[in-house]
């Protein structure tokens, strides 16, 4: 029985392989025949492309375990050794774009927003698994979509400077608990790997400030339930991805089952944040502030008059405990990890806050004052955006740079880590972290892009770096980080040994990165030592 099976997965093996090949051949000649009449020249090709599976082993070499990482990685070495701003490459018999030059970014990004839309559903290697687990929330639904017209009209005031300043001392307040819990469970003296913690963080400050929902993330060591079943949906989209859809109940049965499981728990959440919500506001206990959720369940859209649908209103609760907690959550670690890498920086850091803060309240105002933290956490961006890529598609066929065809419903990647390392942008030491680089702003408008630009740029760009700073003087004020010793990775992460490291990021320390998540983050354990601040006087 056990042989007639391995007989048959064999078999299923073979068959699916012949099947991808033929197409993929049929699909090449195909492209190759209908280009030749056409104005333009095809975009160059990156060699060393197998059939069937085209760049996708090329790719895992760059971090088996971290898709993110690995497609930031391969950019950056695509870009400084083979010197392409713009090419094509496959990934598992799909076709896609991919762009490492500024002035190619401005155009897709800044240009006509309806030559290169935004539809994930589209994308190879798991793209519709995002659609089954994230819904259209405002970050996964297509441009031309009113689930994405209606939410961001209703939606994009709160996150103006003016609303992120109402909201600040609602993040001081996390941030004081998030101290708090540290000092009770880890001490002074103790050591604690930092994604835990800044997970706590960034998950309690978008559901607070945003949601009026409190998960209790302070009130022990634990992971919540809900970002146990976020990472499970995030951590199988990549293998569940590398099938085509049909064939995952076959090979993958358990996975698939997991993953459904999972998402089905984030979003009952989700709809339990709603029911409390509506219950809440029903018995007349809402506050007299309006938060997103308010305006998600109360507001019109003032071009079409339309409220948001039940849908869409889970979606987006989906939407932002996800893009507003794990991307945070990633800069945040990497803040800390560069800070501990290059000491001299952390000790000016540590400086500043002490000469524009002190041991008192951080108000608002002082916020600009803080220069050098501004510095800091765009450079720790830059040198590991939590987003290393992100993509667009071509709504039809056209010429980009005045001279490549770019095909009709192509999938665009901007590879923005790429950008970030570039030495044309960014001089001869762009893989340094050099906070002070700063003082001169950047060269290009388009090469610094770590929440992306154009109408589907990311909302909640002051809300993290306002909910970013504050972390950061609560921490400094309180603790002083100290790298602790690592010799392997915690279950979950994988080790990147400073030593000999041939690819980005460049620290002084080892550090680890999640195994597939949906932003790349670096975290380690950290000693916390207590301040004295009469130091740094
Ligand atoms: C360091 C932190 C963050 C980074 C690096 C980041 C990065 C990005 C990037 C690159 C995009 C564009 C994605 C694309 O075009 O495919 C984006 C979109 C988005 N982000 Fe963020 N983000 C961060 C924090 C946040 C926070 C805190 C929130 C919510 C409070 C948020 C909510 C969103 C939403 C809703 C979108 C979709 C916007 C749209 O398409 O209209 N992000 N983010």
């Amino acid at each position: 029985m056990v042989g007639d099976q391995s007989v048959l997965t064999q078999h299923k093996f073979a068959v699916t392989g012949a099947l991808l090949l033929g197409v993929t051949v049929l699909l090449d000649a195909a492209r190759r025949f209908r280009s030749k009449r056409k104005p333009g020249e095809l975009i160059p090709s990156l060699p060393g492309g197998w059939p069937i599976m085209g760049h996708f082993s090329t790719l895992m070499r760059y971090c088996r375990q971290n898709t993110n990482l690995a497609l930031g990685r391969w950019a950056v070495d695509v870009a400084q050794h083979q010197g392409f701003g713009i090419y094509l490459a496959t990934l598992a018999g799909h076709d896609l774009v991919w762009v490492n030059d500024a002035d190619l970014a401005e155009e897709i990004m800044q240009g006509d927003p309806h030559r290169y839309t935004k539809d994930f559903s589209a994308l190879p290697l798991g793209g519709d698994l995002l659609g089954i687990s994230f819904g259209a929330g405002l970050f996964f639904a297509p441009t031309d979509d009113l689930k994405w017209e209606i939410p961001h009209r209703i939606l994009k005031n709160p996150f103006s400077v003016r609303g992120i300043r109402a909201i600040m001392p609602m993040m001081r307040d996390q941030a004081d608990k998030l101290v708090a819990a540290l000092k009770r469970d880890v001490g002074h003296g103790g050591v604690t790997h930092i994604d835990a913690w800044v997970t706590k963080m960034a998950f309690e400050t978008i559901a607070v400030c945003g949601l009026g929902t409190s998960f209790g993330c302070f009130e022990d060591d634990q992971t919540h339930p809900f970002i146990k079943a976020l990472n499970q949906t995030i951590s199988a989209i990549d293998p569940l991805g590398a099938w085509p859809s049909m064939l995952r109940p076959i090979f993958c049965r358990e996975l698939l089952k997991n993953f459904k499981a999972s998402s089905k728990s984030v979003r009952d959440t989700c709809c339990d944040v709603i029911r409390k919500r509506r219950a809440a506001g029903a018995a007349g206990l809402g506050e007299s502030r309006k938060d997103l959720l308010d305006m998600m369940l109360n507001d019109v859209d003032s071009k079409t008059g339309q409220s948001m649908t039940e849908d869409m209103i889970v979606d987006n609760v989906l939407t932002f405990l996800f893009a507003g907690q794990d991307s945070t959550a990633a800069a945040m670690g990497s803040c800390l990890c560069f800070l501990c890498s290059f000491p001299e920086c952390k000790e000016r850091l540590i400086k500043e806050i002490d000469e524009v803060v002190g041991t008192n309240q951080l108000e608002w105002d002082h916020l600009g004052k803080l220069q050098y933290l501004d510095w800091c956490l765009k450079e720790t961006l830059r040198l590991a955006p939590p987003a290393p890529g992100i993509v667009r598609q071509s709504t039809e066929e056209q010429l980009i740079g005045g001279k490549w065809r770019m095909p009709a419903q192509m999938p665009v990647v901007i590879n923005i880590m790429a950008l970030h390392y570039s030495k044309e942008l960014w001089g001869e030491d762009a893989a340094e972290f050099r906070p002070e680089r700063w003082e001169h702003g950047q060269t290009h408008k388009f090469a610094y892009l770590p929440f992306a630009t154009g109408p589907r740029q990311c909302i909640g760009r002051e809300f993290t770096l306002v909910e970013q700073k504050v972390t950061m003087v609560k921490l400094f004020q309180n603790f002083d980080l100290r790298p602790a010793d690592t010799s392997k990775a915690e279950e979950g992460y994988i080790l990147l040994e400073h030593k000999n490291a041939a690819h980005p990021p460049f620290l002084n320390v080892d550090t680890q990165v999640k195994k597939d998540s949906g932003f790349l983050g670096l975290f380690r354990p950290f000693q916390l030592l207590e301040r004295r601040h009469d130091l740094a006087q």
